[in-house]
């Protein structure tokens, strides 16, 4: 499988996904926005960074560039799309996830780690983890708080299609431990199907062995079990 690491204007983590997909032995390759997804990507990673330097709001932008589009049609037919941080921001702005990334409560960029706890891990992105597990995963961001009117922040939950939820380092959510103000603590979610999804905290700084900690490296492994849930 081929991963499409997309990477537009402004995006920084594009070389640090595919290098850590990389490590797990996930092929991926940065492809330009502007020159298409590949016919041949077995999955799609929107990465991290300020495309179009969050002019407007974070994501709008690229979110309406034509290989969106095609992104769109790809996680119609079953391709994993992952979102990361400026990816999940994108992936909001696309509609191919709901509710929104908006301005932190604090109104600073925020660049910290920070505890999220596995809602479901009946998901291609969560499986290599236990419901309940504690995941430290770094967060940088200045539009990270997640926000979504009643009924769909009541449809997410009544779905189970919030992935993760910033925690205490003992797994309690609490306001405490929401480092930017997002409802319910939500750090992650999934789209219409269960092979798409966004999260603002970064797996792919905490994949590499030589970095700080692992945690995230079951996430990026969703791409490999979507693909198998896609294809089965
Ligand atoms: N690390 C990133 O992807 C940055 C996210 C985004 N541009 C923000 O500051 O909100």
């Amino acid at each position: 499988m081929t991963v499409a690491v997309i990477q537009f204007g402004g995006s920084n983590c594009d070389r640090d996904s595919v290098r850590a997909l990389s490590h797990l032995g996930i092929d991926a390759e940065r492809v330009w926005y502007e020159d298409g997804l590949p016919a041949d990507a077995t999955g799609v990673m929107l990465p991290g960074g300020f495309s179009y330097g969050d002019y407007l709001r974070a994501g709008v932008m690229a979110a309406r560039t034509p290989i969106i589009e095609a992104v769109r049609e790809a996680a119609a037919d079953g391709v994993p799309v992952l979102g990361v941080c400026n990816g999940a921001q994108i992936g909001c702005e696309a509609g191919l996830t709901p509710g929104a990334f908006t301005i932190n409560e604090s109104a600073r960029f925020q660049c910290e780690r920070v505890h999220v706890r596995v809602e479901n891990a009946d998901t291609p992105w969560t499986r290599a983890y236990d419901e309940g597990d504690v995941l430290a995963l770094p967060i940088a961001h200045g539009e990270g708080r997640f926000e979504a009117n009643d009924e769909t922040y009541d449809r997410l939950v009544s779905e189970d299609r919030v992935l993760l939820r910033y925690c205490d380092a003992q797994g309690q959510v609490t306001d405490d431990a929401n480092p930017n103000g997002s409802r319910g603590n939500v750090a992650g979610v999934l789209g219409d199907r269960e092979t798409v999804a966004v999260m603002m905290p970064h797996p792919e700084r905490a994949t590499l062995p030589d970095l700080d900690g692992t945690d995230g490296a079951g996430l990026l492994r969703g791409f490999e079990a979507a693909l198998a849930e896609a294809e089965a």
